[in-house]
């Protein structure tokens, strides 16, 4: 690992990844990228996470097998799922003698200066007492969000926020495809693009499931939004062995947006 370089990195997790097929939240693949994260913070590198997967835990712990229509039942499960959430990422950071912390946020609040600043300076805090933020949407208080499932908004925003390095996003898929693999076959993968090029949106479809919401478009749009503080974007398997460890070590995986 190259530690003459820290990075800081943002590391985004879908719902669809974060879940273990509508089963609740898997443990195992959690305990995993805490276990990678460990690794890349005893090499100088700092670490944000923004999880999904709040609705789909609120889901499972009240036995509700349909994801509701109703927007205040979606919003009262996130506030169910989130307490089970946070609870399984501390427990598998604590295995690392590592700390976590809880932060929710909404677009609007960092679209607020004084809040922007006081989030900014609250995640810096943060990383300098070595504590791993985990980061979701404050879904008590917005509707858009769960609607659109703009976490991968909030992570590019985060990115902007603390001038990270690099963003990653942690999907189902490898990355990219010239077409949602699910519909076709002979989608191929896009090893590297440019953020911003409008030929990216053509190619991304939606989400693949009830439980995640934003599909690959917010993901393009999130590369986009990362690349105005310069910070490129990989979107990656969350199922690949190492995923964290071996990209920063300057492995290609996945489809790598970079600043133009
Ligand atoms: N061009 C594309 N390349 C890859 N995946 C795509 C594309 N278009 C749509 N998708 C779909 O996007 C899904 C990932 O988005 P989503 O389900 O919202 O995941 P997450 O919960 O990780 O945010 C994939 O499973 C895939 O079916
Ligand atoms: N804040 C919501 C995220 C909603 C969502 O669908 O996000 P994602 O799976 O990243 O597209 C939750 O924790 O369930």
């Amino acid at each position: 690992m190259d530690i003459e370089k820290p990075q800081r990195i943002v590391v985004k997790v879908g719902s669809s990844l974060v879940t273990n097929n509508g089963e609740g939240l898997d443990h195992a693949a959690i305990a995993k990228w805490a276990e990678q994260i460990a690794t890349l913070l005893s090499a100088g590198h700092e670490v944000l996470m923004v999880s999904s997967g709040a609705i789909a835990e609120g889901m499972q712990r009240l036995g509700w097998t349909k994801r509701p229509h109703d927007i205040h039942q979606l919003q009262a499960a996130a506030a169910v799922g989130q307490m089970g959430l946070v609870q399984v990422y501390e427990s598998c950071f604590a295995r690392f003698n590592l700390r976590s912390a809880q932060v929710l946020l909404t677009n609007a609040d960092l679209a607020d200066a004084e809040r922007n600043a006081n989030a900014k300076a609250t995640l810096e805090t943060l990383l300098v007492l070595g504590v791993v933020p985990i980061i979701n949407e404050n879904d008590t208080v917005v509707t858009d969000e769960i609607k659109f499932g703009d976490n991968d908004s909030l992570a590019a925003l985060v990115t902007n926020l603390v001038r990270a390095d690099l963003l990653v996003i942690l999907t189902d898929q490898g990355g990219l495809f010239t077409a949602d693999p699910r519909q076709d076959a002979s989608a191929t993968l896009l090893n590297t693009a440019v953020a911003g090029d409008p030929a990216l949106e053509k190619m991304a479809g939606g989400a693949a499931s009830e439980l995640s919401k934003g599909g690959m478009l917010t993901k393009v749009l999130a590369g986009k939004i990362a690349a105005q503080t310069g910070a490129s974007t990989v979107i990656a398997s969350g199922h690949e062995t190492q995923v964290l460890t071996r990209l920063i070590d300057g492995e290609k995986i996945g489809t790598r947006l970079t600043a133009a």
